[in-house]
């Protein structure tokens, strides 16, 4: 599992070593590690000797490491310069940087424009302007500059820490940000890089050791990230003793006269994550297509049987429907049985739902899901609220509606009540398709249906994570985000890159599953 920090975190981490003089030696870590990440970026693009990098240097330590770090690079034979941003720049940088025979240009209230021209025409920027020290966004010239720098579309920016200008905590972003290829972060991975709008900002991101790594581990991640790892142990791994009953029943009630593709899809991705059976409930019309496209699933007119799980909402809409999804949720919250909430269900939550619960709105629905909260406050969320802040939000969701909350996007954020957040962004943005979002709550019902005996399980995979039961849900809602993007992803391969249906990501999870848990059983100790 990825773990991702506050800058504050970062800072308290460092802080032992700072007191203990160990400062510059952790900026000479970051400055090598920058150094040779930048070398190999250009190295895929041309012949090292020659090449020109431009660092952008700010005030702080962040602009202390890019100079040190376009040091190494003169050494290895690039035309450096440094254009610097403040008065004072961290002075012993400086004076390596010259000393390595770096050129130093004066950042000034009239010249913004000339320099960004300039460093258009550089193979490589470097943009150590702010770091985890920043309050807001970049501010007069320099803000000019990179305004000016990103309308010209730099050739190449790799980020010194965090691309200057984002929240390295929240995600948020103050513009202009200049978007960069790499972000080369140091001793552990920030927050705001895993989480939008920043990690639309961020690009690739690596890590660099500096040696703060063990100091961190006794933090509470702000955000986590599963690996493809995490998810060979975690999905379901059949027993040789196991019939359809043991597998796993899932109930859904999607689709409606209206809307029945939600139903058929919802149906079919489930069908294909492996649960041990399907009871659909729904009207006639939408049965009937259900059926021709998955024989393999029930269409319950009466009561359903047993089940381990429910889906409710994908295309549903009208009274019959609704009545429909009440009932199950009504038998649901009586049995405690988990739920997976998604779009025409979002409007019929109970007061307070259990952790169990999992409500998989985008940032439209979000927005309006909280809106119809009694206590958001009076100004209304919108979209774009939602759109500018998901962390912020998801949370929010979460600890309001006691229930697990995943938001869907580029990358999805799963809040657990307790706090706890997942972010997983693996998929394409061939994605954002009609009915997508209904694949995606198929297979995250399959995998709540199959998972309920390993969540309780405390010598089980969930608690081998280290999570509380309650917030083992978010896990798996993490698990099911990713699997739903791997295989966007990969169906999308299947055409060299190119556009892909919801069908399309649905038929691509079983080779999304059968890849993950034949790495994982490979390479198992
Ligand atoms: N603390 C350490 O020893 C280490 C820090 N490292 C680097 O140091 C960075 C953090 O350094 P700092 O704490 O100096 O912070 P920054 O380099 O982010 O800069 C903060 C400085 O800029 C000013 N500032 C804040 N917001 C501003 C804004 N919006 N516009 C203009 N100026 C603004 C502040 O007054 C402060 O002087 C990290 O991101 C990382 O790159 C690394 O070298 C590893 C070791
Ligand atoms: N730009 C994107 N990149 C990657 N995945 C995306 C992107 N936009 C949306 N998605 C994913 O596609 C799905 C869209 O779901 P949703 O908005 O509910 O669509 P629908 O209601 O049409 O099914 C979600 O799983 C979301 O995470
Ligand atoms: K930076």
């Amino acid at each position: 599992m990825i773990s991702a920090f506050t800058g504050q975190q970062i800072r308290d981490a460092e802080q032992p070593l700072l007191d203990a003089g160990e400062g510059a030696v952790l900026m000479q870590r970051a400055a090598y590690g920058l150094a040779q990440a930048v070398i190999r970026e250009v190295k895929k693009r041309r012949r090292l000797a020659g090449a020109s990098v431009t660092v952008l240097a700010g005030k702080g330590n962040n602009g202390g490491d890019g100079l040190y770090a376009a040091a190494h690079l003169a050494r290895r034979g690039m035309r450096t310069t440094a254009v610097l941003a403040a008065d004072a720049v961290h002075a012993e940088a400086l004076a390596g940087f010259k000393a390595a025979g770096g050129q130093v240009l004066q950042l000034g209230p009239s010249n913004a424009e000339e320099l960004a021209v300039l460093c258009a025409g550089e193979d490589v920027i470097i943009d150590a302007l702010l770091g985890t020290g920043a309050r807001g966004g970049l501010r007069e010239a320099s803000a000019e500059l990179v305004a000016a720098l990103q309308e010209l579309g730099p050739r190449l920016v790799v980020a010194c820490d965090v691309p200057s200008g984002l929240d390295a905590g929240t995600g948020e972003v103050h513009w202009p940000v200049l978007e960069v290829d790499v972000t080369v972060t140091f001793g552990g991975f920030k927050a705001g890089l895993l989480t939008d709008p920043g990690e639309g900002c961020a690009g690739r991101v690596e890590l660099v050791q500096i040696g703060i790594e063990s100091a961190l581990h006794h933090q509470a991640p702000e955000l986590r990230r599963l690996s493809a790892r995490d998810l060979g142990a975690l999905l379901p791994h059949p027993v040789r003793r196991a019939h359809k009953y043991s597998r796993g029943v899932l109930g859904i009630v999607a689709g409606s006269s209206r809307f029945a593709g939600a139903a058929v899809l919802s149906v079919h991705a489930a069908a294909l994550t492996g649960v041990g059976m399907v009871r659909y409930l729904g009207p006639e019309s939408a049965a009937r297509m259900v059926l021709t496209r998955t024989p393999e699933a029930l269409w319950e007119t009466q009561d359903p049987g047993r089940v381990q799980a429910w889906v409710m909402g994908p295309g549903v809409d009208g009274e019959e429907q609704l009545h429909r999804a009440g009932a199950a949720s009504d038998g649901a919250l009586r049995d405690g049985l988990p739920v997976v909430v998604d779009a025409g269900a979002l409007s019929i939550l109970p007061d307070r739902c259990p952790p169990h619960w999992i409500l998989t709105p985008h940032a439209g629905e979000l927005a309006a899901l909280l809106d119809s909260l009694p206590s958001t406050g009076e100004v209304a969320v919108t979209r774009a609220d939602v759109e500018s802040r998901p962390l912020h939000f998801v949370r929010q969701a979460a600890q309001q509606t006691g229930a697990t909350v995943l938001l869907k996007g580029a990358t999805t954020l799963v809040a657990s009540p307790s706090g706890i957040v997942f972010s997983q962004s693996e998929g394409t943005p061939w994605m954002a398709t009609a009915g997508s979002g209904d694949v995606l709550a198929g297979v995250l019902g399959a995998l709540l249906a199959q998972a309920a005996e390993e969540i309780a399980d405390d010598d089980g995979a969930y608690a081998a994570l280290g999570l509380d039961p309650e917030d083992r849900w978010a896990a798996v809602a993490a698990a099911a985000a990713s699997v739903h993007a791997r295989a966007g992803a990969l169906a999308s391969m299947d055409f060299d890159g190119g556009p892909i249906t919801a069908s399309a990501i649905a038929e691509a999870v079983p080779r999304v599953i059968g890849s993950l848990s034949a790495e994982y059983d490979r390479t198992r100790p």
